[in-house]
């Protein structure tokens, strides 16, 4: 059964079926969608040359709205990158502790001594926890450009891990570009990770070169590597879209039990951005494996789009302008008798599978060339009038069906004038 079914109780539960819900016997692991998102607005999807840097104001403003959605970690900067970044990680840093906020701070660096200092500054001069997700490439392009070898690599990361240690910030170890890395490097990467008591990995995906199928492997892999040597770790999954699977492969890594799976609202970031932590959110939301606040969700994506200088586009999933609209005679009939059925459930999930109330808005039937009378009764209906006067739906009708879009309320509210 679909997760849906528990946000109502007067449900009828033999309506709802899913095959999402259907596990072949060869699906294994076994999901377990434990864990949360970690929200890289702030870091990662700034990075995005076509986005607008945000003024301080409006970057305390999204982390508002992040804390009010739900999330309950993020990357809130990059402070080694210079006095005016490492100022504003500050700011943000007071900006949620003076707000109590139940937030994990995160800031990223590259596994350097001058990144990991300002990061711990802010730990020191705020006093807060913070996570250092500390960043080094691994695939063997990555090492043939820098000129790094897996014994660098691994003193990195010794050295690093021991930084952090000193100074009482958790270190988590960000694997750049893990998708493209050998297996032969990745071991030597996790025994310096052992070696060094290292609790958190980031795998990454960082140039969205991965399959679902891939990133099952490298995680059920990565997974077996550190239970075989009886070292507890958490895995955290960190995806771009390069290929236009960044949320496919980050559902695929939170059912494979990654703890903090990465995304940007909007799908923000370099190139084809990262994985939408908005898509990422209704998507756990729907299968009942996460509770979300969709409508503050919502506010946040309006809040940010125009503050990062971006268009939601009209068809964009939950959140875009058209989803929630239908003209099509089927789908309006459809829906007009779900409407009678008195459930407001019923009628948002007969044709969508996202339902429009969970996020403050409302499944809309046009009236337009493929509409038939029961978009016209349902238009009524909705709008108080009588819908079932027979001589004014076919002058409705007739105007449709000669023209070349939706009609507006407003020319509707004419006809019906005029008819009367
Ligand atoms: C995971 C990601 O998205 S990667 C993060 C990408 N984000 C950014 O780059 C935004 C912020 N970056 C910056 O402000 C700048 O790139 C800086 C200040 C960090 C460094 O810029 P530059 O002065 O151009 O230096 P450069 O990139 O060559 O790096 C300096 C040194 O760091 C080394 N380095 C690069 N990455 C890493 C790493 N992950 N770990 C350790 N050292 C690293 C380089 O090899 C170089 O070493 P060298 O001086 O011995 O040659």
């Amino acid at each position: 059964m679909s997760g849906i079914i528990g946000e109502s109780s007067n449900l009828r539960p033999d309506v709802w079926f899913n095959w999402n819900s259907i596990r072949c016997e060869s699906a294994q692991p076994t999901p377990t969608h434990s864990g949360t998102f970690f929200d890289e607005t702030l870091r990662d999807g700034l990075q995005a040359p076509n986005i607008r840097n945000p003024t301080l104001e409006q970057k305390l403003t999204i982390v508002d709205h992040m804390v009010r959605s739900g999330v309950r970690s993020a990357d809130l900067g990059f402070p080694g990158s210079d006095s005016a970044a490492e100022r504003e990680c500050m700011e943000i840093a007071r900006h949620i502790s003076a707000n109590g906020y139940e937030l994990t701070q995160g800031y990223a660096g590259r596994t350097h001594p001058a990144d990991i200092h300002a990061i711990c500054e802010i730990a020191q001069t705020v006093g807060v926890a913070v996570d250092a997700y500390l960043f080094i490439g691994v695939s063997p392009i990555r090492q043939y450009v820098e000129d790094w070898d897996s014994a660098s690599i691994r003193r990195n990361i010794i050295q690093s891990a021991a930084e952090c240690r000193r100074e009482g910030v958790e270190f988590v170890l960000v694997l750049e570009d893990t998708v493209r890395c050998t297996p032969e490097v990745l071991t030597g990467v996790y025994d310096a990770a052992i070696e060094t008591g290292v609790r958190r990995i980031t795998l990454c995906d960082t140039v969205g070169a991965a399959l679902p199928s891939g990133t099952r492997s490298l995680i059920h892999w990565s997974q077996q590597y550190f239970a075989d040597r009886g070292h507890p770790i958490g895995f955290e999954w960190h995806g771009h879209n390069d290929r236009g699977l960044a949320l496919a492969n980050s559902l695929t890594a939170l059912a494979m039990g990654c703890e903090r799976v990465h995304g940007t609202i909007l799908g923000i970031g370099e190139r084809t951005g990262n994985a939408s932590l908005d898509q990422l959110m209704v998507n756990s939301h729907l299968d009942g494996h996460a509770t979300y606040d969709l409508k503050a969700l919502r506010d946040y994506c309006a809040y940010a789009a125009p503050v990062l200088g971006v268009d939601i586009p009209q068809n964009y999933p939950a959140m875009g302008r058209d989803v929630f609209k239908t003209s099509a005679g089927v789908h309006g009939a459809a829906i007009l008798k779900a409407h009678e059925k008195g459930d407001v459930l019923v009628k948002d999930s007969v044709y969508s599978s996202v339902p429009a109330s969970f996020l403050g808005r409302e499944q809309e039937v046009m009236i337009d060339a493929s509409s038939g009378v029961n978009n016209v009764k349902y238009w009524l209906t909705v709008h108080g009038y009588e819908k079932d006067d027979a001589s004014l739906i076919k002058k409705v009708l007739a105007k449709a069906k000669t023209s070349s879009a939706p009609l507006a309320d407003e020319l509707i509210r004419q006809i019906i004038a005029t008819a009367e």
